[in-house]
């Protein structure tokens, strides 16, 4: 219930943030409100159980952008974890008591035609601490058609569909390059 809640908040949020990127790049989308679809909102809380042997254990999660148009992260106030590669470095996202984190998706890349960058990211886990996070993702509306130069117009069921069968084949996720113009899909 409190998680619905969280959610409805965090929809209003990332609405606004998409009307001014839309504004920002002067986009003129036929369907604003599909491309950005509330109803595909939705929140995951993450524990990564700290590890004393954390260097040995992987990662919390692997590094990946995130498929979606926005993605929003309330991260521990105290734990850090969270790493975004900048310049071909990985940089810690130091965590700030009361602040939210907004991610760039592949979906908002590909409108921005690559102005807005998904970014890779990727969670260590801690050797002491235990790390949560609560995470909102929202998507476009499946069958909406994402257009822009540089790539190929696809609907994020496309999208999802190549991102499964990569990782099926391939173990990982390709993402929107396979989307690009001149490329075989
Ligand atoms: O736990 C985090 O801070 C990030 C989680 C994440 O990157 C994801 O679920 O896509
Ligand atoms: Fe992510």
């Amino acid at each position: 219930m409190l998680l619905a809640e969280y959610g409805k908040h965090l929809s209003r949020i990332a609405r606004t943030l998409f009307e001014l990127l839309v504004k920002s790049l002067n986009l003129n989308l036929l369907e604003p409100s599909s491309h950005l679809d509330e109803n595909t909102g939705n929140v995951r809380v993450y524990r990564y159980p700290s590890c004393s042997d954390s260097n040995n254990v992987g990662w919390g999660i692997n590094e990946h952008t995130d498929s979606s148009v926005l993605s929003i992260l309330s991260q521990d106030d105290q734990v850090s974890g969270l790493e975004v590669l900048k310049d071909h470095k990985w940089v810690t996202v130091k965590p700030i008591p009361n602040t939210l984190i907004i991610n760039i998706g592949d979906m908002m890349q590909a409108l921005s035609d690559d102005i807005y960058k998904s970014v890779f990211h990727r969670v260590k886990i801690n050797n002491t601490k235990e790390r949560i996070s609560i995470c909102y993702f929202v998507f476009p509306n499946e069958d909406v058609k994402i257009e822009s130069s540089k790539y190929k117009p696809f609907t994020y069921n496309e999208f999802r569909a190549q991102v499964q069968k990569d990782i099926k084949e391939t173990g990982h996720k390709v993402g929107l390059s396979r989307f690009q113009r001149n490329q075989d899909i």
